[in-house]
């Protein structure tokens, strides 16, 4: 009896430790999704409200974690263990990248779909899109980009595969192009450009439709999809048909593209879509010679937007020539020049999409456990 209290205060104790931890863990407070339960003498299951799982004597607890997380594993384990270092149990933690269920049908072999999206043209969706996903994918994360754009395709250019073409072995599916380690498709890669921009709403939709469903997709943890600019009937109905997890929302600090970005975001909003957040391109310019920082496109636009709807800015990406000259050589950021301060701008936003993506997770009614283990980083 003195036993089984002792006990049962020791769970009260262990249980309290493991929700702080995973409070610190996440970032804000999910203490009450997360279940702490004994099971048997030596076993405990914890629910991080989606996951659990017990084996033999150990206990393994499924982490739906953002990819990002795994570059720390140390840190969180330690965390973790501290919490549980009074419980006779050793703590593995694998690393999941959360899934999500969608009013749309799922596509094959992909966990989460990601637009990018942007009220007004040319503010760098393409660019942002083709650098964040090549973030992810060096943090791990296995990484396709869909061009949705088909009124100005710019992936193909943007990963240096313009003259490539998608094969079909089954004549029914499209095997995607790979480059930089990013799986693609595009309807640049199908049709002439010409061609594509005569097409009307419902032909471009379809086309759009045909695209995702019919490209053999790897397994893929995220596909980022590169929307076409604006927030029209053809976005919506895109929106619409894709079964889209979350949304990132590019802007230039400036008014009109504050402005068309607030409609891009009570597009989502109406399409119950969560935006993870804002990413200001083109915010600052600085100049090579003396470092000063000019705001050529006005400042702090990107902050009011995040007042306004309590939305995170994922990264302040510089107007900076080299942006460019990758975008035009087709070239990879990541690969030629890894050390470079855009990188790290670039990575941070990556992270914070996909702390993002494990926050949702935890409030989301739609977040499902996802089945598929990746592959802890070492
Ligand atoms: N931060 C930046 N610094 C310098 N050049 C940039 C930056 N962001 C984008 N660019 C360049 O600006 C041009 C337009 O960018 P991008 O094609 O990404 O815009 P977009 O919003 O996708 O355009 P569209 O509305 O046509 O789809 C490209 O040449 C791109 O390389």
């Amino acid at each position: 009896m003195f036993f089984r209290s002792k006990q049962k205060k020791a769970d009260e104790q262990m249980c309290l430790s493991v929700k702080q931890s995973c409070c610190d863990f996440f970032g804000h407070n999910v203490s009450e999704h997360v279940h702490v339960e004994r099971v048997s003498d030596d076993a405990v299951n914890i629910r991080l409200g989606f996951v659990c799982d017990t084996e033999k004597s150990s206990l393994i607890a499924h982490l739906n974690e953002h990819f990002s997380a795994a570059s720390q594993p140390d840190q969180s384990k330690a965390n973790i263990n501290k919490a549980l270092s009074k419980a006779p149990l050793e703590f593995n933690v694998r690393y999941n990248v959360p899934i999500f269920d969608s009013k749309q049908p799922p596509v094959r072999n992909v966990k989460n779909i990601i637009a990018v999206s942007s009220g007004k043209g040319g503010v760098g969706k393409s660019a942002t899109a083709v650098n964040l996903a090549l973030a992810l994918k060096a943090q791990g994360a296995r990484v396709g980009i869909l061009d949705a754009d088909i009124y100005g395709p710019s992936i193909p250019l943007m990963l240096g595969t313009e003259n490539a073409s998608p094969m079909s072995p089954d004549n029914k599916h499209m095997m995607p192009i790979v480059a930089h380690g990013l799986v693609s498709n595009s309807i640049g890669y199908l049709v002439k450009n010409e061609h594509a921009s005569i097409w009307r709403g419902p032909m471009a939709s379809k086309a759009l439709t045909q695209l995702v469903t019919e490209t053999n997709w790897p397994l893929l943890d995220y596909l980022i999809v590169d929307m076409p600019p604006g927030t029209g009937d053809i976005q919506l109905t895109m929106a619409q048909q894709l079964p889209l997890t979350a949304a990132v929302v590019v802007t230039t600090p400036q008014d009109i593209a504050l402005s068309d970005a607030q409609k891009g975001i009570a597009m989502f909003n109406k399409l119950q879509v969560p935006v993870l957040g804002l990413v200001e391109n083109m915010s600052f310019f600085e100049c090579p010679a003396c470092h000063h920082q000019s705001h050529i496109f006005s400042s702090k636009g990107a902050q009011k937007l995040s007042a306004k709807y309590s939305l995170p800015i994922l990264a302040e990406v510089p107007l900076a020539p080299l942006i460019r000259e990758y975008a035009d050589a087709g070239d990879s950021l990541f690969e030629q020049a890894p050390e470079h301060s855009l990188c790290a701008i670039y990575l941070r936003g990556a992270y914070l999409l996909s702390r993002q993506m494990a926050s949702q997770l935890v409030i989301s009614p739609l977040a499902q456990t996802s089945k598929i283990e990746v592959t802890q980083l070492n």
